[in-house]
């Protein structure tokens, strides 16, 4: 079984827009419940995963931008819109009996340990799933630039991205129905066509690390162990 897994370790960006479900606003526990499931299915495959978590579901900091307010703050509260996405899924994981570590770029002691390179190997090697909060920790950044940098800090073999649609599109497929769908693309493709389904520094970053990016639906139960499996339906972006 193990012999026909495509990637031994991962790490997954979960939207944090996908959290909330079909409210309009925070967390639905039974989504975060879903995800939860599906990340332990992937790991029975044996498979190391750590998570970076998105925001999108408390704050994004150019909503501020956008209304006058200062972009750096809105970016802060982003930010630690990510920690309580954070808290939310290890609580998840940790229903489905899951050793969870959760790691911020931000330092905030009382509530979580602080991100170092050397701490996350050390919680992977033992087995843990590690999910990184606070993004990169620095503002005008996103949590996808997150996932593609400690996809590379952890060795990564792939940074998978889970999110709203099922792949990458010639167009944004909520605006263009009649997009085409790709099933594998370069990096170069990706930001030579602006197919902006991930920001460019993310997608520059996983380039120049020749890690492949695979886009996803997070909404589709099961999916990403089927995808592990080589199996499921992703784009697959790859040198
Ligand atoms: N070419 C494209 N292919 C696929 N999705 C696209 C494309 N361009 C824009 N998108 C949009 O990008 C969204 C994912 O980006 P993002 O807002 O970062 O979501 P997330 O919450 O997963 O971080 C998709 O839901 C999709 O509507
Ligand atoms: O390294 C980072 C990551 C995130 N953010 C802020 O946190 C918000 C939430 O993250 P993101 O939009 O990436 O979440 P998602 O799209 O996955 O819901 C962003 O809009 C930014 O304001 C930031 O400033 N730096």
């Amino acid at each position: 079984m193990t012999s026909e897994i495509r990637y031994r370790r991962v790490l997954l960006k979960v939207s944090g827009e996908a959290l909330m479900g079909s409210q309009g606003f925070g967390i639905d526990v039974a989504v975060a419940d879903r995800i939860a499931s599906d990340i332990a299915e992937a790991r029975r495959l044996g498979v190391e995963i750590s998570v970076v978590i998105g925001g999108g579901n408390i704050f994004r900091g150019v909503a501020v931008a956008s209304k006058g307010g200062d972009r750096v703050t809105g970016d802060h509260m982003g930010m630690l819109g990510t920690v309580i996405n954070a808290l939310a899924l290890r609580t998840s994981l940790t229903k489905f009996g899951i050793d969870t570590i959760v790691l911020s770029a931000i330092a905030m002691p009382e509530i979580c340990e602080s991100f170092s390179q050397r701490t996350a190997l050390a919680h992977q090697a033992a087995g843990r799933v590690v999910i990184f909060a606070g993004g990169t920790g620095n503002p005008f950044f996103t949590t996808d630039s997150a996932g593609a940098l400690r996809a590379a800090e952890m060795g990564a073999a792939a940074l998978f991205k889970g999110t709203q649609v099922d792949g990458i599109y010639s167009e944004d497929p909520k605006r263009n129905p009649d997009a085409t769908r790709f099933e594998r693309l370069t990096h170069d493709e990706v930001l030579g066509r602006g197919l902006a389904v991930m920001d460019i520094a993310a997608v520059a970053l996983a380039r120049e690390n020749h890690i492949p990016i695979v886009v996803f639906s997070i909404h589709e139960k099961g999916e990403f162990a089927k995808i592990l499996s080589g199996a499921g339906r992703a784009t697959i972006v790859s040198d």
